[in-house]
């Protein structure tokens, strides 16, 4: 026998004690999440003036529960979500204010959201050096700007910025980043002209190669300003996050059109100070080497005797016009370590220039 719900009466018996112990569960989370944000408050208030954000103890908490999960759900779900209490907890001691490359919809705005959650005031800024300025004249507390893609590698504005900018790094966001191919009405069929930010359409090129040869690629400041254009041209599509056709009001033609399946972007989170140790820290610095035979191996060895793993190495030009180059290294440990301490004051004695850019706890794999 069936009630008038389809369901039989003893499916529904069960359902109902199941959702019984559901309903009781939330009360009982939600008194203790309103009992974690009265402890905030009063964290708020011993801290007494001093810095609310504290990057390193959100990564210590993100990474003890993700050692603790007990499952079904993912690692990364458990840091959702907490990442979320602690954004709300955050904000009744005070709202962040955090810039991002604008405008809304951007992957940038994904990274914030990822790092602060969403009780942040999150700003939509024109360019990258306007996410520096927002923090540079107290406009906003935090930046968080693109600076590394997996496919295409860095992202030059921003290493040029790090170097002048009396901001420092206290923070990296790891953002999966999946392409979607958008437009007004309709599939494959028609599609004229691609729109996209050179970064989007340089990880999609050979997709774009494939399955739409003959359509003309066009580079725009941001995928939001190629979803705008592509929701007035009917011939148009563009690329971007799947959050951008939503808001622009366009249909999904493709999911998942990037070309490498781990496509990832690393973000930077600039501050006015850096973050105190975590336990498991990155450091980032940029050198200038004397031109001199070898120069380069000889800043690099006080790493490699210290025993200090380098997980990026990038050069760039000094911007002197004179063949200088610039090397930006991103090694493991916190500035604070003894054994890094050590090794980057004998880089300091070695190098022509050296500025650390920060210590920061590492983003969970
Ligand atoms: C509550 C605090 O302030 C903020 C909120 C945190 C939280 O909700 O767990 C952790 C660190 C800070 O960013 C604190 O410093 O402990």
């Amino acid at each position: 026998m069936k009630d008038q719900a389809g369901t039989r009466p003893d499916v529904s018996a069960e359902l109902g004690a199941l959702r019984a112990r559901i309903d009781s569960i939330d009360d009982t989370l939600l008194a203790l999440i309103s009992e974690r944000a009265a402890l905030a408050q009063q964290v708020g208030h011993a801290k007494q003036g001093e810095r609310i954000y504290r990057p390193e103890r959100e990564a210590q908490i993100v990474r003890r529960l993700r050692e603790s999960n007990p499952g079904p759900l993912s690692g990364e779900t458990v840091e959702r979500l907490i990442r979320e209490i602690m954004s709300a907890c955050r904000a009744v001691e005070e709202v962040t204010r955090v810039a991002y490359l604008g405008p809304a919809g951007t992957f940038s705005e994904q990274a914030v959201h990822k790092q602060f959650g969403h009780e942040v005031d999150a700003l939509a800024e024109a360019d990258i050096d306007a996410c520096f300025h927002a923090v540079e004249t107290g406009r906003a507390d935090f930046a968080v700007v693109p600076v590394e893609n997996s496919t295409d590698g860095a992202v030059g504005r921003t290493l040029d910025l790090v170097v002048a900018s009396p901001l420092s790094i206290c923070g990296e966001v790891m953002l999966p980043i999946h392409q979607t191919l958008m437009r007004k009405h309709g599939d494959l069929d028609g599609i004229r002209r691609v729109y996209g930010h050179a970064q989007s359409l340089a990880q999609c090129q050979h997709w774009l190669s494939r399955h739409l040869p003959d359509a003309e690629r066009v580079s725009v400041v941001s995928n939001s300003e190629g979803a705008r254009r592509a929701a007035a041209e009917p011939v148009a599509a563009t690329l971007g996050s799947e959050a951008a056709a939503a808001l622009y009001g366009l249909s999904v033609v493709a999911a998942r059109v990037e070309d490498e399946a781990s496509n990832t972007t690393r973000f930077l989170v600039l501050g006015a100070h850096d973050a105190a140790p975590s336990g498991r820290d990155k450091t980032s610095l940029v050198m200038g080497a004397k031109n001199q035979p070898g120069a380069v191996v000889k800043l690099l060895q006080p790493l490699a005797d210290a025993g200090v793993s380098m997980s990026k190495f990038e050069s760039r030009p000094a911007r002197s016009g004179t063949w200088e180059y610039l090397f930006f290294v991103v090694c493991e440990g916190h500035r604070k370590d003894a054994r890094l301490a050590a090794a980057l004051a004998e880089i300091d004695s070695r190098a022509a220039f050296l500025k650390i850019l920060g210590s920061y706890p590492a983003a969970s794999a």
